[in-house]
């Protein structure tokens, strides 16, 4: 037989194998460290209780979301929220402020849910309707309004315009002499990417460090930021285990050596997707999905021949053990374990609430492997679709639906028809983080792809269609991140049979997406910076 010549991803091996994830210990999990931590949140409470100066309450609000420990007063801080936002925005006129509370404020509510209007923003704009240059001395201020914009939907130009002065301020700022090291060190922070969009335990991590030089830092929240911290990456490591030793169960590894063998990696983004402790089952299984996705994706982009991919794609279609024979050798193992797993999902959802779900989670895989096939179909034919022909089938072929689909199952109880209805046709949350997490993807992997042999991504179809440079169709593919995160923002808070925990899941996933390609492709070649952030936020605890 004609020797087939197949691609390669030249993947290397993983940078933490099975040994050395079964070694991982932590000291701070012990009894000792979690009586102390219910100590310092009884004190964070009082905190929370007693202070009457509305700004400096937002302000620990604020830190209290930047430190990581929110979680813990969710129902104390979204009160206070619903207090100051009836107080202020509905009906009678909000007292004048300076423009740092006021964008502490909007920012605050929003995220929230709270629909206050831009509008708070017109008494800092002069008669021409743009922001008052002098405001530009107002570091904080702009800092405030610069991470408020974020929070903007379609249409909103007075957000509009607040991102672009601040952030044309801010990066003057970064050369004025006078201004402390750390609003330098949060101004070039959020320049680089905005809270809004920030994978929320690095955030933390980082803003430990930040806090802990403040001057007028509050021991009590640093105390139990870091104590919180650590036993939060205590639960992380069990769940990290867990997931690593089903991987190694499968032998998928070392049967399908081609695909990226990234369990570490598999297992970051999920507690970018959901940090609480108390979604541990979430993340073990989230990163079997994690784990199926990047194999099945190698399979399709890197090693199959057409008609592998055609049988392949075929047997997930009919969901029976008795296609595995009509399989290539290869791709048996694969379809095995793809069978197994998903199957014991739904036969955990059956066991804990009766319902048979197990269509809702093939047909996801069956809509993928198809959105697969079509990318290799057109890679094989050497057809250069538009954008809109690519983006239509990427948004699917980059798994997030297959991701929410599986975590809503995973943290909902009950799960209700209307949500079920919804993920069927893939509701609009699902589609806005696919199309987040498919433009971080082709920004952060497109180039190595292209090199091996792969579909053309967006990138390269917006060049092909509009004769743009690379940096141009890069800066477009940023605008287009931009423009779902309006629809994102607007999606999270409209009418939806979905628990604020699958929302946050499903905006989660596209920051998720943001950091790991933040400097090029975390996930397949593991970058320094992804091997740092394991570490920061897995491997080490924070002293
Ligand atoms: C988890 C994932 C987001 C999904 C599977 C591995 C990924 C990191 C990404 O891998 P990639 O090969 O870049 O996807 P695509 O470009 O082939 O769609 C697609
Ligand atoms: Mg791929
Ligand atoms: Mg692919
Ligand atoms: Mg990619």
């Amino acid at each position: 037989e004609q020797q087939l010549l197949r691609r390669s991803g030249n993947y290397q091996p993983s940078t933490w194998d099975f040994c050395y994830v079964e070694s991982l210990s932590n000291q701070y999990s012990g009894k000792r460290y979690i009586n102390r931590c219910l100590v310092l949140k009884e004190q964070v409470k009082m905190m929370l209780d007693e202070e009457v100066d509305l700004l400096i309450q937002l302000k620990l609000i604020d830190d209290l979301q930047r430190l990581g420990i929110a979680y813990h007063f969710q129902n104390k801080i979204q009160s206070i929220l619903s207090g100051v936002y009836k107080e202020n925005h509905l009906g009678n006129t909000s007292r004048e402020k300076d423009l740092y509370a006021t964008a502490l404020e909007f920012r605050l509510l929003r995220q929230h849910g709270f629909d206050v209007s831009q509008e708070v923003f017109n008494c800092f704009k002069n008669e021409k309707g743009n922001f008052k240059a002098n405001l530009c001395e107002d570091i904080k201020g702009m800092l405030h309004l610069y991470e408020a914009s974020f929070l903007l939907v379609e249409s909103e130009s007075t957000l509009e315009m607040a991102r672009e002065f601040s952030s044309e301020c801010l990066e003057n700022v970064l050369n004025h002499e006078g201004i402390s090291e750390e609003l330098i060190l949060l101004a070039q922070h959020s320049l680089e990417l905005p809270l809004h969009w920030r994978m929320q335990r690095l955030e933390a991590r980082w803003f430990i460090d930040m806090y802990e030089k403040r001057a007028n830092r509050n021991p009590t929240l640093l105390d139990l930021a870091k104590i919180d911290f650590n036993l939060v990456q205590a639960t992380h490591q069990d769940d990290l285990q867990y997931a690593s030793r089903w991987w190694q169960s499968t032998c998928l590894a070392e049967n399908l050596a081609f695909a990226r063998d990234r369990l570490v990696e598999n297992f970051f983004w999920t507690v970018g997707v959901i940090f609480d402790p108390q979604q541990g089952y979430c993340r073990r299984m989230s990163t079997r999905v994690n784990a199926l996705v990047t194999t099945i994706d190698d399979v399709y982009d890197v090693y199959g021949t057409l008609d592998e991919l055609e049988l392949f794609t075929a047997a997930v279609e009919r969901w029976d053990l008795g296609v595995i024979d009509q399989l290539p050798s290869y791709l048996k193992l694969c379809y095995f374990a793809l069978y197994n797993s998903i199957n014991e999902m739904a036969y955990d959802v059956m066991k804990e609430q009766g319902v048979h779900v197990i269509s809702y989670l093939k047909n996801s895989w069956t809509d993928l492997c198809k959105a697969y096939l079509q990318e290799a179909k057109w890679y094989h034919s050497g057809y250069v679709p538009t954008l809109q022909e690519y983006l239509d089938n990427a948004w699917i072929s980059i798994s997030a639906p297959v991701i929410l689909v599986h975590a809503y199952f995973f943290v909902s109880n009950p799960i209700t028809n209307e949500a079920l209805e919804c993920l069927d046709r893939y509701h609009n949350i699902i589609r806005c983080s696919a199309m987040i997490l498919r433009l971080a993807d082709d920004l952060g992997t497109s180039t190595d792809e292209l090199q091996r042999g792969d579909v053309p991504k967006s990138i390269q179809c917006y060049m092909n269609e509009s004769g743009a440079s690379e940096e141009e169709a890069r800066e477009h593919t940023r605008f287009l991140i931009g423009e779902a995160w309006k629809q994102m923002n607007k999606e999270r808070v409209a009418d939806s049979p979905f628990s604020q925990t699958f929302i946050g899941m499903a905006m989660n996933l596209g920051r998720m997406a943001q950091c790991m390609y933040q400097y090029g492709d975390g996930h397949g070649s593991s970058n320094s910076q992804t091997k740092d952030r394991i570490r920061a936020l897995l491997l080490d605890p924070v002293g």
